[in-house]
């Protein structure tokens, strides 16, 4: 079976960085996963004092706003550190809560798409035919913790 997701507040919401589940890395909470991701898009430029304000942003979408916007010269190696990035938020937040976790884990092995009719690196794009790279990801950490189940944090 395939699985599609993409808005927080749809079903399998809980697979979207923008899902309300906060994650605590670098000696900080986040509120979601894309708080962190759009915020590491700063990390060693000279608006790196920007990732604080990104951090409390209110919402995901605030937080995606500033991280996307064009006025910014985001840091040279993005299109790979992206990946560890978005590997190390989405883990942590699976590692975290045990109840998203336990949803991830009874997928089984279905085939989790982020179904993004606008982004084709991370979900499928509009055609369908993109990268999907977080579904990859989510079903890369369902592997993981189920051969680390020891791994949960408190
Ligand atoms: N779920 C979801 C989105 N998808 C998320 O957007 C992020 C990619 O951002 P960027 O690299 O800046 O294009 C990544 O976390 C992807 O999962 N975007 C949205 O505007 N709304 C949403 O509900």
């Amino acid at each position: 079976m395939v699985i599609y997701f993409y808005k927080a507040d749809a079903p399998y919401g809980c697979f979207s960085n923008f899902s309300p589940h906060p994650i605590c890395l670098e000696g900080c909470e986040w509120p979601t996963v894309e708080h962190y991701y759009q915020a590491h898009k700063l990390l060693g430029t000279p608006d790196e004092p920007l990732m604080s304000i990104i951090r409390k942003a209110v919402t995901p979408e605030e937080a995606a706003a500033i991280g996307r916007n064009r006025a910014r010269t985001i840091r040279a190696d993005w299109s790979i550190a992206k990946r560890q990035v978005m590997w190390d938020g989405v883990l942590t937040k699976f590692l975290t809560h045990s109840n998203i976790q336990a949803m991830l884990l009874a997928t089984g092995d279905d085939v989790l798409v982020e179904n993004s009719p606008r982004d084709s690196y991370w979900g499928c794009g509009r055609d369908g035919t993109g990268h999907n790279a977080l579904g990859e990801l989510l079903m890369r950490v369902r592997q993981h913790i189920r051969h680390h189940p020891e791994a949960m944090l408190s």
